[in-house]
């Protein structure tokens, strides 16, 4: 079965935005504002070329009027000398742009990108749970770097060009007024064809970016599941699925060339024709004697170099729509609230003050009345978290149990606020989290998930990450034993031995091991852990329980557990159904009350709770 397409952000589409191209280009402004100096004299420096060049008919004028027209063998020397003057100034104009735009454009990409970057970090999990992550990956790439291009080019040469039509067409007019008419007449078709293509240009490149966006996910999947693809010889069908989108990117790219291809036509047989009609009516002119022979080369020259910069506005104008696609791609993210803007009362004092003086009773971790749904939930299904009350007492671990589905990793996802409770609340030591800085809530809860994920950086730089930036080597060293990760010590370089995707390749549990003393390394108040043994055998396990005991002594924890063995390391044992935590105790007191429970520790099937089976599922990522 071959990978379904990508789905598409949420407010993405293929029809057109209605959007002016210039507005959204304008919003680049901020980003150029600072190299604005360098930008400005560059185009300055372009339109003085481009006019250096249009001084060379005239010169002609002169040479053909003057020194050919009277045999002057020194004055023809003159005026080659100078035509080839003017040519090698233009040539040396036209590199000093170039070299002037260089530098100030890299770091306007730089500064998009970094922005971009900096704004994904700090975006809610709920909105990267709707993006794919390929259409994220060519905005910060694909996108960025067609902003560059347009910067560096169309932008400048749009300016130019224009200048240089209007100079032209002066001069043109100057020279003989009807013959400039007569050139002229192509402008007014000209502009309403332009106007007409650039919409649908607009479409099709929004859709083609779009397209490349599906593509770069496809990509980015089949490389983080090539185990999956060639364990279940998938490879044909995955092959399949990316010929399929680079099809259909290949369909809407050739809707492009086609529209290219017909304003090109249009823009080089009109101004064509409109010179051929000048040369036969400027022919007339010098053979009745009312124009001169030196004037009509001057004036065919002046045409003839006016080609390029009329000819070069339809890819200019089609680089203009792609670029502003591109910008209304990467503002689509930008503008996205961050989790700070989405909550901007987190921070005010009064809430601080009031939060300062917890009763003891509040003391620890506690949910009161917690229910969660997944904005993205199907509407009308049941909300995953349902009344979740449950006190964790300060020092006090308690496994969370419950069947697959039942909502354990949500409610621990709840705690570093990685998802907003929907009503209820959760507080640590008596402070409502949603009135804390994010920053001090998370430096105060660390977390394990499930999926162990690292970096591709050094063993130690991994596991120091969960601390404050303060932890040194004899932390590292005691979260390592904790874990109970010496085999860290066994690799190339120690600590200092690169893994993650670009490193090393480690088994899961060792991961589960770098990962399990990531989340010690910095002795949290408070410790989330999801499952943190699962891929452990039963010996490293039994170690590692013995060393986390001494953790969990000093620590609030919460740990989700699917075995008796890791249960065992709680204080106590919560078993959440149908959305609410329906039992509270020590294992061996709810394996003699609890029928659900029993089952669940026993591994035997319950037929009261299949979470699985009624709950709303997981439609967006998961569905692709
Ligand atoms: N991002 C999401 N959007 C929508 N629904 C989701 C999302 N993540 C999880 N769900 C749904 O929420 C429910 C609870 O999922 P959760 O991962 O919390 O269960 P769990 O108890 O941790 O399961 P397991 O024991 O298998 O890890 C499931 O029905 C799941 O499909």
């Amino acid at each position: 079965m071959p990978t379904p397409p990508p789905s598409p952000p949420p407010d993405r589409t293929d029809e057109p935005t209605g959007r002016s191209a210039v507005r959204t280009l304008l919003r680049l402004w901020p980003y150029v504002r600072p190299v604005r100096v360098r930008l400005f004299t560059a185009a300055f420096v372009a339109i003085v070329a481009s006019c250096v060049g249009l001084v060379i008919p005239l010169v002609l004028k002169w040479l053909v009027d003057g020194p050919v027209a009277d045999r002057d063998t020194a004055g023809v020397w003159l005026g080659a000398l100078c035509l080839l003057l003017l040519g090698v100034a233009e040539a040396v104009l036209f590199g000093v742009r170039r070299r002037l735009v260089a530098r100030p454009l890299a770091r306007v990409e730089a500064d998009l990108r970094g922005r971009l970057y900096a704004h994904v970090q700090r975006l809610p999990v709920a909105f990267l749970d709707r993006w794919a992550s390929g259409q994220l990956l060519s905005r910060g790439t694909t996108d960025l770097m067609l902003l560059r291009q347009f910067l560096a080019f169309p932008l400048t040469f749009l300016l130019v060009n224009a200048v240089t039509i209007v100079v032209g067409v002066v001069v043109m007019l100057l020279q003989d007024f009807t013959l400039g008419l007569v050139m002229l007449a192509p402008a007014v078709p000209l502009i309403a064809f332009s106007s007409v293509f650039e919409k649908r240009y607009a479409r099709a490149s929004r859709q083609a970016q779009d397209q490349v966006g599906d593509l770069t996910t496809v990509v980015e999947e089949s490389v983080l599941g090539i185990r999956i693809v060639k364990g279940f010889g998938r490879h044909r069908s995955q092959a399949r699925a990316f010929r399929e989108l680079s099809w259909r990117l290949r369909g809407t790219e050739l809707r492009k060339a086609r529209l290219l291809a017909t304003i090109w036509a249009v823009i080089v047989i009109l101004p064509e024709t409109a010179v051929g009609a000048t040369l036969v009516v400027g022919a007339v002119q010098v053979a009745d004697g009312t124009l001169s022979a030196g004037t009509l080369v001057a004036f065919l020259s002046t045409a003839l170099a006016l080609r390029w910069p009329v000819e070069s506005i339809g890819f200019l104008l089609a680089m203009c729509q792609e670029a502003a696609t591109a910008t209304e791609r990467y503002f689509e993210v930008l503008d996205a609230p961050t989790e700070e803007q989405q909550d901007p009362g987190g921070r005010t004092p009064a809430v601080r003050r009031s939060a300062a003086r917890p009763s003891p009773a509040d003391a620890g971790l506690r949910f009161e009345g917690v229910r969660f749904r997944y904005p993205d939930a199907p509407p009308g299904s049941p909300p995953v978290l349902d009344g979740v009350d449950l006190h964790i007492r300060p020092g006090e671990s308690v496994a969370l149990v419950g069947a697959t589905g039942s909502g354990k990793t949500t409610l621990t996802a709840l705690v570093p606020r990685l998802h907003e409770v929907t009503e209820g609340r959760i507080t640590l030591d008596g402070r409502d989290i949603t009135t804390m800085p994010r920053e001090e809530l998370r430096a105060l809860v660390a977390v394990a998930f499930e999926e162990p994920t690292l970096f591709s950086a050094s063993v130690a730089d991994n596991v120091l990450m969960g601390g404050d930036g303060t932890a040194g080597t004899a932390e590292l060293h005691r979260a390592l034993d904790v874990a109970q990760a010496g085999f860290v010590h066994t690799l190339p370089e120690g600590t200092a031995t690169r893994v993650g995707e670009q490193g090393l390749s480690l088994s899961g549990g060792q991961r589960q091991r770098l990962a399990l003393a990531r989340a010690v390394v910095g002795r949290p108040r408070f410790l989330i852990l999801d499952d943190p043994l699962s891929a452990l055998d039963v010996h490293t396990e039994a170690a590692v329980e013995a060393a986390l005991r001494q953790v969990l002594a000093g620590t609030t924890a919460l740990i989700v557990a699917h075995r008796p063995s890791t249960v065992l390391l709680a204080d106590r044992v919560a078993l959440l159904s149908r959305g609410r935590i329906a039992a509270v105790g020590t294992h061996h007191e709810l394996l003699r009350t609890d029928a659900e429970y029993a089952r669940l520790m026993s591994g035997r099937p319950w037929a009261g709770a299949q979470p699985d089976a009624s709950g709303p599922g997981r439609p967006a990522k998961e569905a692709r």
